[in-house]
């Protein structure tokens, strides 16, 4: 390859779909590009690399009904991308990127027959830590929680911390718009991505650089920010650093009764202009599976930390103290509680796999879908889904949910809930059970004005809603996709199911 304006697709989306092509000339170009060792061609590997965890159940099992990718392959420079991406578009084959495989919303599943899955974990180099301009640099592949862990021996932080750090990826992280624990202070990927590198279907490898702000018209490390690999396969990131200051970090939890006065006192603190780092509120439902060893009586939970500079954390802490010390129901706990829950937040592959073996033996899974929406209509919708979904979704154990991200026009929900699986066949989980809770969470909030997905992407799982999320805004989304994957190459079927891309 000598540039990579030499690859540029010159293929219609009629003519992708009508041209036959073999599994043996697929693996063959694929070796041609990256090499034998890095294409995995095994019948169950493939198999099992076919879903992502949206499929607990079938996971458990071990009974695929997905698409099978033709090939794995395993990249290692935005050149060998590009050449497969025009490949593929060339050919009709539909690309499901991937980085960490933590992802939980049906994105790794293809939803066209001939597919390959283009896996990014091995494009893991930290190319550039930047301690005067405070950024870091890395490709793709990078292990969150391995930067991190190198970063803050550095005293460094990139503030970013979701419950999906050990598995997670920079490359999945930003294309699925992630969220951490520490969001009120750092805020989301979004706050926190400087610039990046990514390869669009027709070949070309783009960058946007690295600057503290700009006004040169859009913003348009948005377009790739949330594509969920629906636009372009993101090959390097560059986000921000922080100082690590542990020993300035305070924790702060008490139990209440009435589940309304929680949003509220969410509310209170944000208003007052505060930025806790954690700022939180469990259902006590949702507190009494959610790894609160001690000392929690079936009540809701409230809870804060504040960390960084010593001035400011201190301030914080003190000016929330306040604010709750105003509404006697809430009972200030001992904080080795929050301090032991925030020691088990974490999940890794292992932890993951633990689970998905546990449904297994049980029956019994769990699962979460998380939206967002304005103070005003937060409790309502909280209550609805929980009404209908025990009323309306068969062989319920129960759901509950926390607020895990705040700020000063609303929060977000994040629903916790398991069922009982009553079938041999696979599918139907998902479709009896799993896509009927959500089918009500996403229905009760859009119907209140808020947004039906929070954090972890649309999928495959919230597609068919995408037109109701955006309402009047939707032929921006369509022709922004459409302008960039315009044979619909790149994982067809996420965030705009294939009927809408096409029609
Ligand atoms: C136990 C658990 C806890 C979780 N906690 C959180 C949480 O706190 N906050 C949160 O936001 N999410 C959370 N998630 C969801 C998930 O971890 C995030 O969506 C994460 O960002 C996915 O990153 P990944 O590297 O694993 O991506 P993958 O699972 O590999 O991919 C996810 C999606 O991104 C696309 N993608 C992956 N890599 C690329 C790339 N290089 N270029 C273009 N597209 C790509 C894929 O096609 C897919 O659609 C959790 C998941 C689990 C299982």
């Amino acid at each position: 390859m000598k540039t990579t304006e030499n690859y540029v697709a010159d293929i219609t989306i009629e003519e992708a779909k009508n041209k036959t092509i073999t599994n043996q000339e697929i693996v063959d170009k694929l070796i041609e590009i990256v090499g034998k060792d890095h294409v995995e061609t095994d019948q169950k590997e493939r198999e099992k690399n076919s879903i992502d965890t949206f499929r607990k159940w079938q996971k458990a099992q071990e009974s695929y009904t997905r698409p099978i990718p033709e090939a794995i392959v395993k990249v290692h420079t935005a050149e060998e991308v590009s050449r497969i991406l025009v490949f593929a578009d060339q050919n009709g084959i539909n690309v499901v990127p991937r980085t960490g495989n933590s992802g939980i919303e049906q994105g790794l599943e293809s939803a066209r027959k001939l597919y390959i899955l283009v896996d990014g974990s091995e494009m893991n180099t930290v190319i550039n830590i930047d301690t005067e301009n405070m950024q870091v640099t890395a490709q793709a592949g990078t292990s969150l929680e391995e930067l991190e862990n190198h970063l803050r021996k550095m005293g460094y932080t990139t503030g970013h911390s979701p419950q999906s750090k050990p598995a997670a990826q920079l490359g999945g992280l930003v294309a699925t718009r992630s969220i951490g624990q520490l969001s009120t202070l750092y805020g989301g990927i979004e706050d926190m991505i400087v610039g990046l590198e990514a390869v669009l279907p027709t070949g070309e490898v783009i960058r946007i650089k690295n600057v503290p702000r700009r006004a040169a018209g859009p913003d348009i490390r948005h377009i790739f920010v949330g594509n969920e690999g629906a636009i372009a396969f993101i090959t390097e990131v560059t986000v921000k650093l922080f100082s690590y200051l542990p020993e300035n970090s305070q924790y702060m939890i008490w139990q209440f009764e009435t589940l309304e006065k929680g949003w509220k006192m969410l509310r209170e603190v944000m208003v007052a202009g505060y930025k806790p780092a954690v700022a939180r509120v469990y259902d006590a439902g949702d507190a009494s599976i959610h790894s609160f060893s001690k000392g929690v009586e079936d009540k809701h939970i409230l809870m804060f930390s504040t960390e960084g500079n010593a001035l400011i954390s201190e301030a914080t802490a003190k000016g929330i103290k306040e604010i709750v010390a105003q509404d006697a129901e809430f009972k200030e706990m001992d904080n080795q509680v929050m301090i032991d829950w925030l020691n088990n937040l974490n999940w890794d592959h292992q932890r993951i796999n633990e689970e998905i073996a546990e449904f297994g033996r049980t029956g019994h899974v769990g699962y979460t879908t998380e939206i967002s929406a304005g103070w005003s209509e937060i409790h309502a919708i909280f209550e609805a889904v929980v009404a209908r979904v025990m009323k309306e979704v068969p062989n319920m154990d129960g759901i509950g949910g926390h607020s895990s991200h705040s700020y000063i026009n609303g929060t977000n929900i994040y629903f916790v809930y398991g069922y009982q699986v009553k079938s041999d066949d696979p599918e139907d989980e998902v479709t009896k059970y799993h896509h009927l809770v959500n089918k009500i969470i996403v229905e009760e909030t859009l119907k209140r004005g808020g947004s039906m997905c929070h954090h972890h992407g649309i999928g495959k799982a919230r597609a068919p809603y995408v037109k109701d999320e955006y309402e009047s805004s939707f032929i921006v989304l369509k022709k922004l996709m459409q302008a960039f994957d315009p044979n619909n190459t790149m994982n067809a079927g996420t965030i705009i199911p294939i009927p809408f891309y096409e029609e």
